[in-house]
């Protein structure tokens, strides 16, 4: 059976998360408000919204694709992380990389949240790390193209 994701709605234009199509991996979010994002700015956008996670869970609000393609906008902390224990609105950071203002409308679905499982670890702290292949390589060390190419 479905974990359950208990959504209170705060405002009376709030909108349930949903899902475009049955599957679907992100669960839409609504804009509450009206507002304008110029060029180069960043605009705190209300969903209305708070939830209850299921236990050892998060919430990842990633941006739209097709906003991001057709208006440069997309979400400036993504994936935008909403703790377990949050019970605070829910509310989306999205930047206008474009050259000219967006408008966000009432209703509109902003960004899309992704529920993930949460590993729960003990930080411990050590001398010693367990040896790998990769080592400290990193940050292109394997290369560009083709692995293993001169
Ligand atoms: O896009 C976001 C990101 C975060 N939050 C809420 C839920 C999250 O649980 C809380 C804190 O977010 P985060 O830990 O990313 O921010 P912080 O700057 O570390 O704030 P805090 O000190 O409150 O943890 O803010 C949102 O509503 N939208
Ligand atoms: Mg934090």
């Amino acid at each position: 059976m479905d974990d359950v994701l208990k959504v209170k709605l705060l405002h009376p234009d709030a909108q349930l998360p949903q899902r475009a199509n049955p599957g679907d991996a992100g669960l839409d979010l609504y804009s509450i408000e009206e507002k304008n994002i110029a060029p180069g700015e960043a605009e705190l956008i209300r969903t209305g919204i708070a939830i209850e996670l299921p236990r050892r869970t998060e919430a990842q609000v990633r941006p739209r694709s097709g906003l991001a393609l057709k208006h440069r906008v997309t979400v400036l902390n993504s994936p935008g992380t909403i703790d377990e224990g949050y019970r605070g609105e829910i509310k989306v950071i999205l930047i206008n990389f474009g050259k000219t203002p967006f408008k966000v409308e009432k209703g509109m679905r902003i960004a899309q949240m992704i529920i993930a499982p949460v590993m729960s670890v003990t930080v411990s702290v050590t001398e010693q790390l367990a040896e790998s292949e990769r080592g400290e390589g990193g940050f292109g060390s394997t290369g560009i193209t083709k692995i293993n190419e001169k």
